[in-house]
């Protein structure tokens, strides 16, 4: 069953964060490697503070790799943290993971006391698949459904590393329109949520710019189609896709495009890129600015309107 972000929960879910904060060395943020932007969660920044942190672009056997290697040398020169790809699909990388905190934390292991982490991160990024592969036992729960890690335990890891038991969900990204896409094209936030041939329409729209070759090879396509729609109408008529009278099914032709690409069958893609983010970033910041002058405008507005009113009075 997956979460619905609430106003509340975030509060909740921040305030839990902020009380656990003080006794945690270092923090892990898992993220998805094909969209580490769209899959992090600002909070994480703020709550930190000056403490160190990784960034797990997990899943990684599914996005571009020459993409991947931008994000990383991208996420440590712009935020100052550590950045690593991983797979859980290769356990041994998942193991490297307590040498890299204990590189970051190198006063707790000189003092013999275990590095204290938070492994936090939006539902689905694998965050469950990871501290099961650490503690060499089923301790959270995984699923493909977003949102299946209700809490987490303290868990010893047994090689100088204990997690917090403070649940490390985060709530995905709210403010850019692009990012709710992304997340809904991965999975991260359920089908539901948005209308499925949308969603299907706009990772068409990307892949046909990034990624045409590997498109037209896996769809077995000789001409590139000029739109997301007759991309996915192309992807309909090869899969046999069709409603009575020979129509194109739409919804199973965009079932196929998301299932294909969450699966990994298409090939290696990601969906965003550092330049990307960047652009968006500072159209959020914009669109927020704008916002907040609505905000004080309407505020001053009704202050006029209260004198006004105690003046007739
Ligand atoms: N291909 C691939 N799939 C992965 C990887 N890591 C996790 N998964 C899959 O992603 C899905 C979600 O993994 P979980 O470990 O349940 O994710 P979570 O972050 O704990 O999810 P919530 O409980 O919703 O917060 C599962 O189907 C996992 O098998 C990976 O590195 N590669």
């Amino acid at each position: 069953m997956a979460i619905q972000w609430y106003p509340g929960h975030m509060h909740k879910a921040r305030k839990e964060i902020e009380e656990v904060m003080p006794q945690v060395d270092l923090v892990i943020e898992v993220l998805d490697a094909r969209i580490p932007y769209s899959s992090e969660n600002p909070m994480v920044a703020q709550l930190r503070g000056d403490k160190p942190c990784i960034k797990l672009l997990n899943k990684s056997d599914l996005a571009d790799p020459k993409v991947t290697e931008q994000w990383i040398e991208y996420l440590e020169r712009e935020q100052g943290v550590k950045a690593s790809a991983i797979t859980t699909l290769q356990p041994a990388m998942v193991r490297m993971i307590p040498d890299l905190c204990r590189k970051l934390v190198p006063h707790r292991d000189v003092i013999e006391k275990d590095i204290r982490t938070m492994i936090m991160g939006i539902p689905n990024v694998g965050k469950s698949t990871i501290i099961n592969t650490l503690a060499g036992r089923v301790i959270a729960k995984t699923g493909n459904e977003p949102a299946v890690t209700k809490t987490q335990q303290r868990i010893n890891l047994r090689n100088g590393i204990v997690l917090s038991d403070t649940p490390g969900i985060l709530w995905p990204k709210v403010d850019n329109e692009a990012s709710s896409y992304r997340l809904a094209v991965t999975g991260a936030i359920k089908d539901t949520a948005m209308e499925y041939e949308d969603v299907a329409m706009f990772a068409a729209e990307y892949f046909l710019k990034a990624y045409p070759e590997m498109i037209c090879e896996r769809y077995k396509i000789d001409n590139l189609p000029n739109s997301d729609f007759e991309l996915l109408e192309e992807i309909g008529r090869k899969r046999g896709a069709l409603r009575p009278g020979g129509r194109i099914d739409l919804h199973k032709a965009s079932e196929l495009l998301l299932h294909e690409f969450r699966s990994g069958k298409i090939g290696q893609l990601s969906l965003e890129t550092p330049a990307m983010a960047e652009i968006e970033k500072i159209e959020v910041e914009r669109i927020m600015a704008e916002k907040e002058q609505a905000r004080l405008k309407k505020l001053e507005l009704s202050k006029l309107k209260q004198s006004g009113k105690r003046h007739q009075g």
